[in-house]
């Protein structure tokens, strides 16, 4: 549809509901899908079955996956706590903050070989229903709760979806692949995998 006119989602059943019909087109129009997901109003009824909180680093939730083209999730970042330095596996990522504030850094991409330290672009801030969109043509981000007290929720959309990125060292530039896992899926701890 045109990036301008969306018709705001009742709900987040409704907002799933228009992104699979979005996403079952090749082409993406990335204005439209920042409108429609700035249009949803949060509403905690609706999401917080897919809350859960880790006291030591923030979780990742699997609300939806998309018919394959898409992972929807909801991610729950404790006061200070905040994410590596990471890449967005040539994946769209749109990010929209359900509840409390979020910042997010932008870093270039490392060039060269030599090791330097990573080059900060700029630091936003994005509060209640407001979206960010980020991919690899337009840098690398760091994405944090600022607030000591409060907790901060935040819906987000990757696709295609991935299962690993880039993790990067701030001083060195050196980045690694990690793999990207959820705590839960549809409102369900996911079992403890041992990795044999
Ligand atoms: O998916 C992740 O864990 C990174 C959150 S910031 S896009
Ligand atoms: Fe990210």
């Amino acid at each position: 549809g045109s990036s301008s006119t969306v018709t705001p989602p009742e709900s987040l059943n409704e907002l799933i509901k228009e992104l699979r019909e979005v996403f079952s087109h090749d082409d993406i129009d990335a204005d439209y899908v920042k409108n429609l997901m700035s249009s949803y109003k949060s509403n905690p009824k609706e999401w917080k079955k897919f809350a859960k909180w880790d006291p030591h680093r923030y979780t990742r939730n699997l609300v939806d996956s998309g018919n394959d083209k898409f992972n929807l999730m909801i991610l729950c970042w404790n006061s200070s706590q905040g994410s590596s330095i990471h890449d967005h596996a040539n994946a769209h990522c749109f990010m929209k903050v359900l509840d409390g504030e979020i910042q997010e850094e932008l870093f270039e991409w490392p060039t060269g070989s030599e090791e330097t330290a990573m080059k900060q672009r700029e630091k936003n801030k994005y509060h209640v229903n407001e979206v960010a969109y980020i991919n690899d043509e337009i840098g690398l981000h760091r994405v944090e709760n600022p607030s000591h007290s409060n907790e901060a929720v935040t819906l987000h959309l990757y696709s295609p979806p991935f299962s690993e990125c880039q993790s990067f060292d701030e001083r060195t530039g050196h980045c690694n692949k990690v793999k990207v896992t959820f705590w839960s899926k549809y409102g369900k701890r996911t079992p403890f995998v041992r990795i044999s």
